[in-house]
């Protein structure tokens, strides 16, 4: 049975004000058999260890792979233990799109995290012209294979995989479920194959890209979709508190 988990990724929205009104109203909330997850910006990440009730888990947005040195604006993973960090978010299509980001700089983030007791969400997904051209299944392959390169059965078990097709992100245009689902059973098979059945039937899938309340149900209901990493929906307390309901009712 694998536990759904929705991760907000605030991406770089909030300021320090902003954040401690979000978390005054979400201080009460808890729903058990989901993991709730906040991908904060660094600046907000001391506030939540402060204040932030342990029902929700801390989460970052990157990671470098050393432990310090001459890496300026890169933030590394001991400063992220320090701050009660869980879960990092790695290759998101943003830092792929915009900031160089490499199958390879995946992978040693990944390794540095694990390293250092955090859980990766790696996000593998494809762009319009690749899933108009039918290369979608390929894209994630390749993504999903060498994000896991040189890690244990027992680490890949752990790991997130947030299926994000990029067309569907910030678009309002979100992927059918049944689509969704159908490339998320492809990666749990290719992970199948790199590992073996067992590592497949426990790494966690979510599904990423316009999901709201209104359709977290639908997508939760899927056989392979374990959750969701949300973005815009995940700004706004209630809406946040209510996507992490639509995944219990899920699993009920
Ligand atoms: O990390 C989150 C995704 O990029 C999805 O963002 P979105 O929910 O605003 O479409």
């Amino acid at each position: 049975m694998r536990t759904p988990i929705i991760a907000g990724n605030w991406k770089m929205n909030k300021n320090r004000a902003e954040t401690k009104s979000f978390i005054e109203q979400v201080k009460d909330f808890s729903v058990d058999g989901v993991e709730a997850v906040l991908c904060v910006p660094y600046t907000d990440l001391a506030i939540l260890k402060d204040s932030l009730p342990s029902q929700i888990k801390i989460g970052a947005q990157n990671i470098h792979w050393a432990d310090n040195g001459a890496f300026t604006g890169e933030i590394s993973p001991l400063m992220l233990k320090e701050l009660d960090v869980q879960y990092v978010i790695i290759g998101h299509s943003e830092r792929r799109e915009m900031f160089g980001e490499t199958d390879e700089t995946v992978n040693k983030r990944v390794h540095a995290a694990y390293k250092h007791g955090i859980t990766p969400i790696v996000c593998v997904g494809e762009k319009l012209e690749e899933r108009e051209a039918g290369k979608t299944k390929e894209i994630v392959k390749e993504q999903t294979e060498k994000a896991l390169v040189g890690l244990s059965s027992e680490q890949v078990k752990q790991l997130v995989i947030a299926y994000e097709p990029i067309w569907a992100i910030g678009t309002g245009k979100s992927s059918s479920a049944e689509d969704a689902n159908e490339v998320i059973s492809y990666i749990r098979s290719v992970v199948a194959d790199q590992y073996d059945q067992q590592v497949a039937n426990e790494v966690r899938i979510q599904y990423g890209g316009s999901v709201k309340p209104e359709n977290i149900v639908s997508f939760l209901a899927q056989s392979d979709i374990d959750g969701a990493l949300v973005g815009g929906a995940s700004l706004e307390p209630n809406s946040f508190m209510a996507l992490v309901k639509g995944a219990k009712t899920n699993e009920q």
